[in-house]
């Protein structure tokens, strides 16, 4: 069987670890994007715990064309999540074959038009749902979020060690709150003790091409999702440490994003 979405760039958002800021790279990355020009969808496949309609302030719900799923555009960007959908709360029993069928729907049953790239946001770990979405699409790159915490560090080398058994290149890992930047002069105070640690991982598990983007702590950024607006591009512009940071995310991504021919 082909994947479903030929000729798009799939984008997969994974941490092993819950709440280091997934949904919050997902939603940048996929921003970020669409800034720059790129049609750009954003599927969250959280399906058990999802946070994007929270992200963007999104509270209609789809509509329905020619029996399509229409997604909600915020920032530029296609969003579908089964918190914009009726009947969210059923996402708790779905597993096994429902669960994959649930899926399927999300990615077949959407309108996704002439989007170039799809960011999927997934949840943490390692599960049945990206076992799932290996399996209905041609995923095209991951990128790995951890904080810079021992906690997080296992369930980080358990996700990279999926992504390399399934055969999914890892052009980045984001180290998130890597640091909070002083708002008077910028002077960086590092929240976590073992700074080096996402560093080492990752030489340690042989990313020789993957880029360590930092993500420093950034009030506005969480400000800005319980507003409904958590773009670091709102955050204090291009030149801002948070934008540095997804405009280096972007250029890791660059090779794996090129047109299909
Ligand atoms: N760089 C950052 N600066 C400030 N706040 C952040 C940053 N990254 C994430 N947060 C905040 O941390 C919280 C958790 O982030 P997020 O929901 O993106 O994590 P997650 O990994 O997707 O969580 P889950 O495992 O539940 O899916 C949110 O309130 C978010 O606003």
């Amino acid at each position: 069987m082909s994947a479903l979405l030929p000729g798009v760039r799939v984008v997969m958002v994974c941490g092993g670890k819950g709440g280091v800021g997934k949904s919050t790279v997902a939603a940048n990355l996929a921003t970020a994007l669409a800034a720059r020009g790129t049609r750009t969808g954003l599927l969250d496949a959280d399906l058990h715990g999802p946070s994007l309609p929270v992200l963007f302030g999104v509270r209609e719900r789809p509509t329905v064309r020619d029996g399509r799923i229409r997604p909600v555009v915020r920032e530029g960007v296609r969003l579908m999540s089964t918190g914009l959908l009726a009947d969210a709360s059923r996402a708790l029993a779905w597993k096994g074959p429902v669960l994959r069928g649930a899926l399927r729907q999300m990615v077949r049953d959407v309108d996704w038009g002439d989007v170039e790239t799809l960011v999927v946001d997934t949840p943490p770990g390692t599960s049945e749902i990206h076992m799932a979405l290996a399996g209905l699409l041609d995923i095209s790159a991951a990128v790995v979020v951890t904080t810079p915490q021992r906690m997080a560090l296992e369930d980080t080398r358990r996700c990279v060690a999926m992504l390399t058994r399934l055969g999914v290149a890892i052009p980045a890992v984001v180290e998130n709150m890597a640091y909070f930047p002083c708002p008077c002069c910028g002077a960086r105070t590092e929240p976590f003790p073992d700074s080096g640690l996402v560093g080492a991982l990752l030489a340690e598990t042989g990313g020789a091409g993957t880029r360590l983007v930092e993500l420093p702590l950034l009030p506005a950024v969480a400000a800005g999702a319980e507003q409904g607006t958590p773009f670091a591009q709102h955050a204090g512009g291009d030149s801002s440490a948070a934008g540095a940071a997804f405009a280096s995310l972007l250029d890791a991504l660059d090779d794996s994003l090129h047109p299909v021919p």
